[in-house]
């Protein structure tokens, strides 16, 4: 993967995430959107995975066989929210190791707040693929990232589902060799931090909290 920014405009992932968008979504149907997209959005940030192979036998003969290692795979969840989008990929490759950071954004200053973190052992030797549904000043993701590469990552990518500008040229700044990948780049922050038009808070819209 070599561009930094990659925005899939494929109909179904456009079309789910206009539903999602949609004020009157109810939390149910919000939850089961993001798990979709997340598969669809998947096939996206794994398409250069390494394959090895192994010998098989089909009905008629025996042929060597692209397989994936799923083991060096780690998915890395920022929560809350981050989990919408780890739970479908995870159906997709279902050996893959998972981590999770815990942030929060503190709504005054906009810095993320630190209270978890559990990530896999040897994520050095890993593809690394962090989850979180917003990209808005990148704040987080930038605090998350840091902190993955102090513990030994080096092969990391970024999966998204909204990206504002003013995020996307934080993470280029802080983080070049991370690719991300979303679903749509949208207008700009608004005064709170709130990416606009966007679809408004990720993880009260998915677990109902507000
Ligand atoms: O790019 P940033 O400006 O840092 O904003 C993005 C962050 O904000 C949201 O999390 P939030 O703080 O709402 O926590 P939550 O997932 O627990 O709701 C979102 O899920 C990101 O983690
Ligand atoms: O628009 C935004 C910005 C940050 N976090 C969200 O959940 N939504
Ligand atoms: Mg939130």
């Amino acid at each position: 993967m070599t561009d930094h920014l990659t925005v899939v405009t494929h109909p179904l992932v456009q079309h789910k995430l206009t539903l999602m968008r949609e004020k009157d979504t109810s939390t149910a149907s919000f939850r089961r959107l993001l798990r979709e997209i997340s598969l669809l959005l998947a096939y996206e940030i794994t398409r250069e995975m390494e394959l090895t192979s192994k010998w098989i036998e089909t009905p008629l003969q025996e042929m060597k066989a692209p397989i994936l290692e799923g083991k060096k795979l780690a998915l890395v969840s920022i929560l809350r929210a981050g989990n919408g989008l780890l739970d479908g990929i995870l159906e997709l490759i279902p050996a893959a190791r998972v981590g999770f950071i815990g942030l929060y954004r503190d709504p005054e200053t906009l810095k993320p707040v630190q209270y978890y973190c559990k990530v896999p052992a040897e994520i050095e030797d890993r593809l690394v693929i962090v989850v979180d549904p917003m990209l808005a000043t990148g704040n987080s993701s930038v605090a998350a990232i840091d902190l993955l590469k102090e513990k030994g990552a080096k092969n990391i990518r970024f999966l998204c589902l909204l990206a504002a500008p003013e995020g996307v040229a934080r993470m280029k700044e802080a983080h070049p060799d991370v690719p991300i990948v979303t679903a749509a780049l949208d207008e700009r922050l608004n005064d709170h931090g709130y990416i606009v038009p966007g679809l408004g808070d990720a993880g009260d819209r998915m677990f109902g909290t507000k």
